[in-house]
C-alpha cells in the first residue's frame, strides 16, 4: 500500500521522536509491548490504525492505558505517517514538556500545525487546526494567496479528520434522469431502538425522579417546529414543571463507531457552524423566554452530564430529538437506556428528517416497476403514498423557565470553552483563525435560516429548474447546512413549499428535500455505507494512491480551472453548489481514479453542511459503488455551469483576466495571450499550475471503467445474466421481497465490458 501523504517525512525527527519516546517508556510493561505491536500490525493498514488509535486514546481516558503506551503509540502513527491522528493523540499527553518535545520533534519533521503548538502547555492551543494559508478573508489576493500558498507544510489542513484510508475500497438510474444541464441529480439498517425507547416514545417510560424537565440539545437548534421543545413545553406546562437546556459536546460519543474504526465526528467546518449555532441559539432563547433559558454548556459524557444537570436542577425527565447517524443511533439507546434504569423518564421525537427512516417500505416486486432499487423514483412513489406528514409545530409563545439561568456547578461560562473549534498558533504565538472568513461568510441563526427560505420561496423558486446547475448558486437555496444542523425544520421547509406551488413551479427542488430522506434511508439499510462500496464486488476494486495528487485537488491546484475554482471555494467557505461538488468528485473518482473515500473524507472535513448520509450516498455514487450510479458524463471542462467564465475568474484569480473563452481550458490559449492576460504557468506564487494530467478525459474513463469491470469479473455471482449488479435486499427495505437477490441499476458500458464468461447463467 502506497502511502498518500508525508513522503517528505525526514528519518532524523522520527528518531528523535523515537528516542524521546523510548526513554519515556523504557519501563514498558509486557502488556504495553503487546499493544505496540498490535499497533504497528494495525498501522500496517490504516482504517485498522485508525480503530486501534480511537480504542487506545479512549481507553487512555477511562485510565486503563498507562501514559507510557501511549506515547509510543505516537512514535508509531509518526512512524505511520499518520499526522493528524498524532497530533490528536498529542493532545492527550500528560505533561506541557512532554507535548512540546513531542511536537517539537513533530515540527522539525515538517508539520507546521504541530509547530504552532511546539512549546504551547494550554489546552486552547491545540495543534489540530493547521498553519494552512486557507480560511483567509475573500479578498482576491487572499484567495489567490490560499490556492498559491499550497505546500507540504499544510499536509494537516484544516482538517482534523484528514486520515489516510488507503485500504478502504469501494449512474445513476437510467429511468430517474433529473440533472441539472449537463449533469445529475439523485439514503441503510432498520432503526434498531431499543424497547426501552419505543416505550419512551410512547410515554410509557419510568416513573419521574424530580420535578424538572431537560432539554437536550443536539442537532437542532431552532425554535420553530421543533418536536421536543414543543413536547416538552406542553408537558412542563400541563405539569407545573421547570424546563432546563443543556448541550453537551462529546465529540468522542458523536460520531466515532468503534464498530468500523471510523470517526465520523463532525468535521472542522461544521464544528464553527455549531459553534455559531449555539451562540445564536442561546441569545434567542434568552431573549424570547428569560434567562432561564439560558442553555447550560457542559463538556463530558452524555449521560453523565445529564445526570449531573438533572440531579443539580431537580429534573426527573429528559426530552430529546434523535440522531440518525449508526453511531449516534447506539449513542441514543445506550443514553436513553442508562438513563432510564437510573429511574429518569426519556422521550424522544423525530425532528431532523420528514419520516423516519423505518417507515419507507419500496414497493417493488409488485405492479408497475417505477425507477431501480434504491433510487429515488420509488422512493418518492412510497414516500408520497404515506399519510400526510404532520403540520409543522409553531415555535412556543412562552416556555416555564426559572426566573434566572439556573445555577449547576461545573456548567461553563460560554461557548467558546466547549473548545469545539481548537485554533492553532504559530511559534511567535500568533492564532491562526482559519474559521474566521467561514462565520462571516454566513449568517448562522434560525433567523437566517427563515429569512433565505422565505426569500427563495417568494422570489427564487420560479428561477430554480433553468438556473440549479448554475456554479454561482443564484438559483438555488443555500440551505444545505441550516438544515443539516437543524437551524431550518425539512418538514417546514417541504411545507412550505407546497404551500406556494412547489410542485408546479418546480418539480426538481420538490424532490430535493425528499432526496435528504433518502440518503439517511440507504444509511439506515447500508449503515456501512460510509466505507464501504453497496456493491460489495467494487471493494477489490484497483484505485490509484498517489499524494500529491490528492493533495493538488484538495487544495485546487489541478490545473483544471473549474475543478481549482470549486475546490477553494469549499476551502475558503465550506460550500459548493451541486454541479460543481459533482464535477469536482467525478474528476476524483473517474479521472483521476482515486477512491471516493478520498473525497468522502475530505468534504465531510470542509463543508459546512457535511452530512454523513448524504455525503456517503453521493460518494458512493460518484464512485459508481451506490446504489445510483452516475449515468453521466462530467467532464472538468465543461462550460455549462460557469458559462461566462465568472465563477472560475472569482475562484480562480490568476486567469481573472485571460479572455472568457479561455477560462475553462487556459493551456489552449496561445503564449500572446497569456502573456497579455498576466497568465503563467507553474508552480511559484502568483503562477497557475500545470495540468496534474494531460491524459485525453476519455481514455482516463475508460481506464477507471476497466478497473470497475476487472474487480466485478472476479464476483460473477453478484452479477446477473443480463450484466447487471445484483444485491441482496435489506430487511425492512421493501414491502415483499427482503432478503431476495435484486438487480441494481448498472451503467451499459459496465455491462458490456463484461467478459460473457463472468455472468451468470441463464434461466
Ligand atoms: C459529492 C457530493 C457530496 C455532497 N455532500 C453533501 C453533504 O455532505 N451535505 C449536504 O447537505 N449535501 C451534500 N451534497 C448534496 C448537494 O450538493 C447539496 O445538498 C446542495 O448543493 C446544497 O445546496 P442548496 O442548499 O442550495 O441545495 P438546493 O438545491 O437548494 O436544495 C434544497 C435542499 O435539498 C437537499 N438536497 C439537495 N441536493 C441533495 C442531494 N443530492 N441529496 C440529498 N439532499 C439534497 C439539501 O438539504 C438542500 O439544502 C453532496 C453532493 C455531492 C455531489
Amino acid at each position: 500500500m502506497v502511502s498518500t501523504r508525508t513522503r517528505h517525512l525526514g528519518s532524523k525527527p522520527r528518531r528523535e521522536v523515537i528516542r524521546a519516546v523510548k526513554a519515556e517508556t523504557s519501563g514498558a510493561s509486557e502488556r504495553n509491548k503487546q499493544l505496540a505491536q498490535r499497533m504497528r500490525d494495525a498501522l500496517a493498514n490504516n482504517q485498522a490504525a485508525y480503530r486501534s488509535l480511537k480504542q487506545d486514546t479512549l481507553l487512555f481516558r477511562q485510565g486503563e492505558l498507562p501514559a507510557s503506551a501511549l506515547q509510543q503509540r505516537f512514535a508509531l502513527a509518526l512512524d505511520a505517517e499518520a499526522p493528524s491522528m498524532f497530533l490528536e493523540l498529542a493532545e492527550l499527553l500528560p505533561s506541557p514538556e512532554q507535548r512540546a518535545e513531542l511536537l517539537q520533534a513533530a515540527q522539525q519533521a515538517g508539520w507546521t500545525a504541530a509547530a504552532g503548538s511546539a512549546g504551547a502547555d494550554t489546552q486552547e492551543e491545540s495543534p489540530l487546526k493547521a498553519a494552512g494559508p486557507g480560511w483567509a478573508p475573500l479578498d482576491r489576493s487572499r484567495v489567490q494567496q490560499a490556492a498559491m500558498g499550497i505546500s507540504a507544510e499544510d499536509l494537516v489542513s484544516n482538517s482534523s479528520e484528514v486520515v489516510d484510508e488507503a485500504s478502504w475500497q469501494s449512474s445513476r438510474g437510467e429511468k430517474d434522469s433529473e440533472l441539472p444541464a449537463g449533469v445529475q441529480e439523485g439514503e441503510p439498517r432498520p432503526l434498531k431502538r431499543s424497547r426501552r425507547e419505543h416505550k419512551a416514545e410512547a410515554g410509557e417510560a419510568g416513573g419521574a425522579k424530580g420535578k424538572g424537565i431537560l432539554y437536550w440539545l443536539r442537532q437542532d437548534f431552532r425554535l420553530h417546529d421543533n418536536p421536543a421543545l414543543s413536547a416538552a413545553a406542553q408537558a412542563a406546562k400541563k405539569q407545573a414543571r421547570k424546563l432546563t437546556f443543556v448541550y453537551i459536546a462529546s465529540l468522542d460519543e458523536d460520531g466515532d463507531d468503534l464498530e468500523t474504526g471510523v470517526s465520523w465526528r463532525p468535521g472542522g467546518a461544521c464544528l464553527v457552524w455549531i459553534e455559531e449555532a449555539l451562540r445564536s441559539m442561546d441569545r434567542d432563547l434568552q431573549q424570547r423566554y428569560g434567562r432561564g433559558a439560558a442553555i447550560l454548556f457542559r463538556r463530558g459524557a452524555y449521560c453523565e452530564e445529564l445526570q449531573a444537570v438533572a440531579s443539580a436542577t431537580d429534573s426527573g425527565a429528559v426530552y430529546y430529538n434523535r440522531r440518525y447517524e449508526p453511531a449516534m443511533v447506539a449513542t441514543d439507546a445506550r443514553v436513553t437506556g442508562q438513563l432510564q434504569e437510573a429511574g429518569y423518564e426519556v422521550r424522544s421525537y423525530s425532528g431532523l428528517l420528514l419520516r423516519e427512516p423505518s417507515e419507507i417500505r419500496l414497493e417493488i416486486g409488485s405492479g408497475r416497476w417505477v425507477g431501480h432499487f434504491g433510487t429515488l423514483s420509488p422512493f418518492l412513489r412510497v414516500f408520497d403514498k404515506l399519510p400526510a406528514l404532520p403540520k409543522p409545530l409553531p415555535t412556543p409563545q412562552s416556555l416555564p423557565v426559572a426566573d434566572k439561568a439556573p445555577n449547576v456547578p461545573d456548567t461553563l461560562a460560554g461557548v467558546a470553552q466547549l473548545r469545539l473549534v481548537q485554533l492553532p498558533k504559530r511559534p511567535n504565538g500568533e492564532v491562526i483563525d482559519w474559521s474566521a472568513p467561514l462565520r462571516e461568510a454566513w449568517d448562522i441563526s434560525e433567523s437566517g435560516a427563515l429569512n433565505i427560505m422565505e426569500q427563495f420561496l417568494s422570489e427564487g423558486l420560479q428561477e430554480y429548474e433553468a438556473g440549479r446547475h448554475l456554479a454561482d448558486a443564484r438559483a438555488v437555496t443555500r440551505l444545505s447546512a441550516y438544515v443539516h444542523h437543524g437551524q431550518l425544520s425539512a418538514r417546514l421547509l417541504h411545507a412550505e413549499t407546497a404551500k406556494r406551488g412547489g410542485k408546479k413551479l418546480s418539480k426538481t427542488f420538490s424532490r430535493r428535500i425528499i432526496w435528504r430522506d433518502l440518503a439517511y434511508w440507504q444509511l439506515h439499510h447500508w449503515p456501512q455505507m460510509p466505507v464501504k462500496p453497496i456493491r460489495q464486488p467494487y471493494e477489490g476494486q484497483e484505485w490509484r494512491e498517489d499524494a500529491g495528487m490528492l493533495r493538488a485537488w484538495q487544495r485546487g491546484r489541478t490545473g483544471y480551472p473549474l475543478v481549482d475554482a470549486g475546490m477553494r471555494q469549499l476551502w475558503l467557505t465550506g460550500w459548493m453548489q451541486q454541479s460543481i461538488r459533482m464535477v469536482c468528485a467525478a474528476f476524483l473518482t473517474e479521472y483521476l481514479n482515486m477512491h471516493w473515500i478520498h473525497g468522502e473524507r475530505w468534504f465531510h472535513d470542509t463543508l459546512v453542511d457535511g452530512d454523513l448520509a448524504i455525503n456517503s450516498m453521493m460518494w458512493q455514487n460518484a464512485g459508481k459503488s451506490g446504489l445510483d450510479q452516475w449515468n453521466f458524463t462530467l467532464l472538468p471542462t465543461s462550460t455549462s455551469q460557469d458559462p461566462d467564465g465568472s465563477y472560475i475568474a472569482r475562484w480562480v484569480p490568476e486567469l481573472a483576466n485571460l479572455p472568457k473563452k479561455y477560462l475553462h481550458m487556459p493551456w489552449t490559449a496561445t503564449e500572446d495571450t497569456l502573456k497579455a492576460a498576466g497568465v503563467s504557468f507553474g508552480s511559484s506564487e502568483g503562477q497557475y499550475p500545470h495540468r496534474i494530467t494531460t491524459e485525453v478525459m476519455q481514455d482516463l474513463r475508460r481506464k477507471n471503467a476497466e478497473c470497475i469491470a476487472e474487480a466485478r469479473s472476479r464476483a460473477p455471482d453478484s452479477i446477473d445474466e443480463g450484466g447487471y449488479d445484483v444485491i441482496t435486499v435489506p430487511d425492512g427495505s421493501t414491502t415483499r421481497l427482503d432478503g431476495s437477490k435484486m438487480r441494481i441499476f448498472t451503467k451499459s458500458d459496465y455491462r458490456k465490458l463484461l467478459p460473457r464468461s463472468s455472468l451468470a447463467p441463464q434461466h
